[in-house]
């Protein structure tokens, strides 16, 4: 156990992906996962535990920002071993060729600052996918012909933003979509020469205010489940 994961030792697998919604977690539990139990409740963050086509997996809330997910992603990986780290989460589209329910897997990642920003001082670190997966769920979208983008996102420190400027900025510099963990999960990751990625839905679009409809979410986000597993296993 730790001090935000009631788990025993063993009960999280090397692989896990990281919604930030806890609810999104036991979700895609239930949907994906054979044999799903809960392993943690600390703080209603759900975490459950399965199997994927036989191989182990964790499934577990991230909450939402750079400061819970790091939280999150320290302890899975220093007291359980956490191998393989992918968010499944949602994302504002940025560019116009980018559409609502189109999936952004993120290459590298901008921030303003991230938890990890202390510790880097003057450097300008830029954090980047692991290869490996990002080729691997590539490859997993193509085949099922989901429209897919790879490239740059932004992870922002807040939700409802007074700097339109910055958008602005990022838009022109070919930012694909705004989320708001994906760029400390890679730095945390990359301290511990661990494997992550983003998997990421288009939920809205900040240029046009489209969004996705509630009733159409689920399907969506299940692209993205089914794409975060066959990366982590193919
Ligand atoms: O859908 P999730 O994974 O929570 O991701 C996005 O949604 C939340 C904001 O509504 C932030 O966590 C952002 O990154
Ligand atoms: O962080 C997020 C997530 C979805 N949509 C946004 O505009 N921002």
């Amino acid at each position: 156990m730790t001090v935000h994961i009631g788990a025993k030792p063993g009960e999280i697998a090397e692989t896990v992906l990281l919604p930030g919604d806890p609810y999104r977690a036991r979700w895609a539990a239930e949907t994906f996962l054979e044999n799903p139990r809960l392993v943690n409740e600390v703080r209603g963050m759900l975490g459950f535990t399965g199997t994927w086509r036989g191989h182990p997996v964790t499934i577990h809330g991230s909450g939402m920002g750079m400061p819970s997910i790091s939280i999150y992603a320290n302890e899975l990986i220093r007291d359980y071993g956490a191998q393989t780290l992918i968010r499944i989460g949602s994302a504002g589209a940025l560019q116009p060729h980018v559409k609502v329910r189109d999936i952004v897997l993120a290459q590298a990642t901008s921030t303003l600052g991230s938890p990890s920003r202390a510790i880097m001082r003057e450097m300008s670190f830029a954090p980047v996918a692991d290869f490996g997966l990002l080729a691997a769920a590539h490859a997993a979208a193509t085949a099922k012909a989901i429209p897919t983008h790879v490239g740059g996102v932004y992870s922002s420190d807040t939700f409802y933003d007074e700097r339109p400027d910055l958008s602005d900025q990022l838009q022109r510099h070919g930012t694909l979509c705004i989320e708001m963990e994906a760029a400390e999960l890679y730095t945390v990751a990359a301290r511990y020469q661990r494997r992550a990625l983003a998997v990421l839905t288009i939920s809205d679009h900040i240029l046009t205010g489209e969004a996705l409809p509630s009733d159409q979410r689920e399907r969506s986000f299940g692209d993205m489940v089914e794409i975060a597993l066959t990366a982590a296993f193919g």
